[in-house]
């Protein structure tokens, strides 16, 4: 089995960084069902508007969020611990083809909706502990290409590491790369259409 998901990994472009591990496949969909993906996603998904308090004042979230998962899994992100939204078909189906390809299960899915080259999400690890040790996540990317920054926390002159997500890819984070690595989507202002986003992940303990 360990064997089998390596060789089905290795299909994969593997991309070197000290520390952690990625893999990217810029065709994991065909830019046709690529398209209906994107528009099915951003009509059937219930997308909130989250608020998150720094220092006593309030702000939008700069993205639409939701959150998809097994009965009983909840997840705390923005500050707050969600439930999650029982799974649609179509995103059981997007969760099927990603673990018969990795030979990884998940039981949740965090989406991400950037309207436009304003949104964005800023340097973060997917480090909680829900997690577990050292967490795989499926990143999937439907829509306009994104940028995509890594950089390394213990060494500053480790070059930072930018990847563009393509319309129907497929990202794995794997191994430290949680523990040695922060990642953010930057503002890209010329960007005038949307990219959604979906994170596939376990989680492991049921807070
Ligand atoms: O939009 C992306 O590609 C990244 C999303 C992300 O980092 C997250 O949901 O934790
Ligand atoms: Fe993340």
């Amino acid at each position: 089995m360990i064997k089998e998901k390596q060789e089905t990994c290795m299909q994969m472009d593997e991309i070197k960084i000290r520390d952690g591990v990625l893999f990217y496949d810029e065709h994991f969909y065909k830019n046709d069902e690529a398209d209906q993906l994107y528009q099915l996603l951003e009509n059937e998904i219930e997308w909130e508007q989250e608020e998150l308090k720094i220092f006593g004042k309030w702000y939008k979230v700069p993205r639409k969020t939701a959150w998809y998962a097994d009965k009983g899994v909840r997840y705390k992100y923005s500050g707050v611990v969600h439930e999650p939204i029982p799974w649609t078909a179509g995103l059981l189906e997007m969760k099927a083809k990603i673990e018969a390809y990795t030979g990884h299960s998940f039981n949740s899915v965090l989406l991400n909706w950037y309207r436009n080259g304003s949104d964005k999400m800023g340097w973060h690890a997917d480090n909680e502990s829900e997690l577990g040790e050292n967490p795989i996540i499926a990143s999937l990317s439907f829509g306009e290409t994104r940028r995509f920054d890594l950089r390394y926390q213990a060494d500053k002159t480790e070059p930072k590491v930018q990847l563009h997500l393509a319309h129907g890819s497929l990202l794995i984070m794997g191994g430290t790369t949680q523990h040695f690595w922060q990642h953010q989507i930057p503002v890209q202002k010329k960007i005038e259409k949307g990219r959604i986003n979906l994170t596939f992940r376990l989680i492991k303990s049921r807070t």
